[in-house]
């Protein structure tokens, strides 16, 4: 569904971001993008949804489809009609605003139907976001807001849905709460792609995912395989990996992620 062909991102003359990126978003699938600081995981992130050009980045070659439909040289706006539709770092909820209104501006251009039935789908999905929809946004826990910006993201029912480290700085506990949440997003029928640096995390939700090192792809496969990859451990050694999130059920990969986090 959605495709990343050959891409190659720079900002201004002198930093050369991605230099030829491959991957593709299965229909209903979840894909995590692993890699260290700066190996242009929140580039890939940008220019899919089209703020490349906020942060001064071009794309210099290569292309990005949803379907048949070329994406790159579109706004952001129409990449989110489109239904590709972004939660990003930090979660930039409007603290001010009551948690239902953050909800509704999600929703701002659908129809009255859809939003009906969007908001629906997220109480289901966060019960907290509808009891404490009249609450300011900014009273919410980290947690929370976090889960208020991904049910913001789906008001306006998207195909793809683009998270930019949805576990950064959340408690273990909160963070195995997300991850069943990305789980059932996409059991609904939504694409996700999760970039992350908690790779522990994102291998444990994700069926595929690519690791990216210095703007290249330089690995990537089936979650399970690459969890017992080798090569994911030497690059992770010393990195972000953290044990928390291994389950009893984790099986084959808890000896993996075991020794991942020592
Ligand atoms: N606005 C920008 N202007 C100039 N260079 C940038 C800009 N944003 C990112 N870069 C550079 O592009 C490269 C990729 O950065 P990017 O932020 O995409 O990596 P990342 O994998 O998301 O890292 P992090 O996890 O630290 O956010 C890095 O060398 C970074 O310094």
């Amino acid at each position: 569904m959605l495709n990343v062909r050959d891409l190659h991102v720079r900002y201004g003359r002198s930093v050369a971001a991605l230099h030829g990126v491959d991957l593709a978003v299965p229909d209903d699938g979840v894909l995590a993008v692993l890699g260290s600081n700066g190996a242009g995981k929140s580039t890939l992130l940008r220019t899919i949804s089209g703020t490349l050009k906020l942060h001064r980045g071009v794309v210099t070659r290569g292309e990005v489809r949803l379907g048949e439909t070329r994406i790159d040289k579109l706004d952001p706006a129409s990449i989110v009609r489109l239904g590709v539709v972004g939660v990003p770092e930090g979660r930039q909820i409007f603290t001010r605003m009551s948690v239902d209104e953050n909800l509704r501006a999600g929703g701002i251009s659908t129809s009255a139907e859809q939003r009906v039935k969007a908001r629906k789908r997220v109480h289901e999905l966060f019960p907290v976001l509808a009891e404490r929809g009249r609450q300011r946004a900014g009273l919410l826990s980290g947690g929370e807001q976090q889960m208020l910006a991904i049910g913001r993201a789906l008001m306006s029912a998207p195909q793809v849905l683009l998270l930019d480290e949805p576990s950064l700085g959340l408690a273990p506990k909160v963070v195995e709460q997300i991850s069943g949440i990305i789980r059932e997003i996409h059991a609904q029928g939504t694409s996700v792609v999760l970039v992350e640096q908690n790779a522990v995390m994102a291998l444990n939700v994700a069926d595929h995912a690519v690791v990216l090192e210095v703007g290249r792809v330089a690995l990537a496969g089936k979650s399970d395989e690459l969890s017992r990859s080798e090569d994911v451990q030497r690059l992770y050694l010393g990195g972000h990996a953290e044990t928390h999130t291994v389950t009893e059920e984790a099986g084959p990969r808890k000896h993996f992620l075991s020794r991942w986090g020592g």
